[in-house]
């Protein structure tokens, strides 16, 4: 029996209803097996966690963590031409072990900013899944697949054999998805049986959508439809579970095929800013019901994975677009983090909020700074004040990842060296 024991914090459940209250935590075999004040169990390792706040880690809904390698070489264009200009012919270069050290620098930067599962969609997803088994993190790997050219039957069977192979591994941190990329890079014939496969084997999907005005423009010429439309009229929404990324660009009649949908959409406020994408209709889809859980794409396009900066642009946004500070509160922005973000990647039942039984997935936050202090409502200064540096801690399943901001289970200065050397071949004559 493997136990830990955190003392003396601020802990914030985010199950509904709960205020946050001072206690302490008993993890019992990566599983909370206590929550409450002035705990006596014995434990193999004690964290004093006094001025820290505990709370569920954070869930990145949609990611490229490999293209951490590309981060801040190619900004400021817009998303059709940084993808076929910049993005393509750099990861056109891209090896096996380029993808496992890219992979590992985003999980570095990710568990230093408090995120403790992520959904990646990419190729070379054994490289993905061998950097998330040895860092300790939690993902549900998607084999991004774009049926353009005539290797789609490949690009299937890669899909299939990271299902295969991977569902289940690193005592069920990884889970997986089929990945058919967007509207635009996917026909007809071979989504749909994408679609069907997914149905078959309840298999999940995890796909781009509404992403741009450009794409609404592609598709209406070539369909007739908006790209809901597509995706609905092949079938999608039937009985699967399908996480949507973006859904910025949805009119009224395409929130209204969205709702009763299994899964939901992953908001990434920040790459739409910077990619100045428009604003998703996070209200409208949650008044219809959809889950909406939060994200930051690639760290090429978004720049950062921080998640405490998606958390602020998103209410920000909202706020904004409804002309109404009310909209989207500190508290729905974390929770769309947390326990919406873990439905999406259907882990709810295991992470998302502090219960007993669920899996230790949990963070530290030090709150013994200027800029968060004083703590009238512990809501609003993690949504509005906290970023990602402040987080102190951050343990997946039971294992400590980072503790006093030190990493346990990565080796920053190879992570370095590596993710240096190879990104600057990637990007050479680009
Ligand atoms: C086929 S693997 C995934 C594929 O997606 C590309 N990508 C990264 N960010 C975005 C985005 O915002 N919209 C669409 N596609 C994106 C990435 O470069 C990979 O090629
Ligand atoms: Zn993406």
């Amino acid at each position: 029996m493997k136990t830990l024991l955190i003392k003396d914090c601020m802990i914030l459940t985010m199950v509904e209803g709960e205020k946050p209250f001072l206690g302490d935590i008993w993890i019992v075999d990566g599983r909370i097996a206590k929550i409450g004040p002035s705990l006596e169990e014995e434990a193999d390792r004690v964290i004093l966690a006094k001025n820290r706040v505990a709370m569920p880690g954070l869930i990145n809904t949609h990611n490229h963590a490999s293209m951490s390698l590309l981060r801040a070489f190619s900004d400021d264009l817009k998303l059709m031409d940084w993808l076929d200009k910049k993005m393509l012919p750099a990861e056109a270069r891209m090896t096996r072990e380029d993808v496992y050290w890219g992979t590992t620098l985003g999980i570095a930067e990710m568990i230093a900013s408090g995120t403790t599962a992520f959904a990646d969609m990419y190729v070379h997803m054994d490289a993905v899944a061998q950097a998330v088994l040895d860092s300790g993190i939690r993902a549900s790997l998607t084999r991004g697949m774009v049926f353009l050219e005539d290797d789609g039957e490949r690009r299937m069977a890669e899909a299939l054999d990271l299902i295969d192979n991977w569902t289940g591994a690193g005592d069920g941190r990884i889970t997986t998805m089929l990945g058919p990329h967007a509207p635009y890079t996917c026909p007809p014939k071979p989504l749909q049986g994408v679609i069907e496969l997914a149905h078959k084997r309840q298999i999940p999907l995890h796909i781009h959508l509404a992403e741009t005005i450009e794409e609404g423009e592609k598709i209406r010429a070539r369909y007739n439809q908006t790209p809901t439309e597509y995706l609905h009229e092949l079938g999608m929404f039937h009985d699967t579970h399908v996480l949507l990324a973006h859904a910025v660009h949805l009119n009224e009649s395409d929130v209204a095929l969205l709702r009763g949908m299994r899964g939901g959409v992953a908001h990434n406020p920040v790459s739409n800013l910077k990619l100045g994408c428009g604003i998703a209709p996070v209200r409208e889809l949650i008044e219809a019901g959809v889950t909406v859980g939060m994200g930051t794409d690639g760290a090429g396009s978004a720049t950062t994975l921080d998640m405490f900066a998606e958390i602020k642009a998103a209410t920000w946004m909202q706020k904004l677009k409804h002309g109404d500070p009310t909209v989207l509160p500190a508290e729905s922005a974390l929770r769309m983090a947390t326990i919406e973000s873990a439905k999406l990647l259907a882990i709810d039942h295991e992470v998302g909020t502090l219960e007993v039984g669920k899996r230790a997935d949990l963070i530290l936050i030090d709150l013994d700074k200027p800029h968060l202090q004083p703590v009238h409502d512990i809501l609003a200064l993690l949504a509005y004040s906290a970023t990602g540096a402040d987080v102190d801690t951050t343990i997946v399943n039971g294992e400590i990842l980072m503790h006093q901001r030190q990493f346990q289970t990565l080796q920053w200065e190879e992570i370095k060296r590596e993710a240096t050397t190879r990104a600057s071949r990637l990007v050479e004559g680009l």
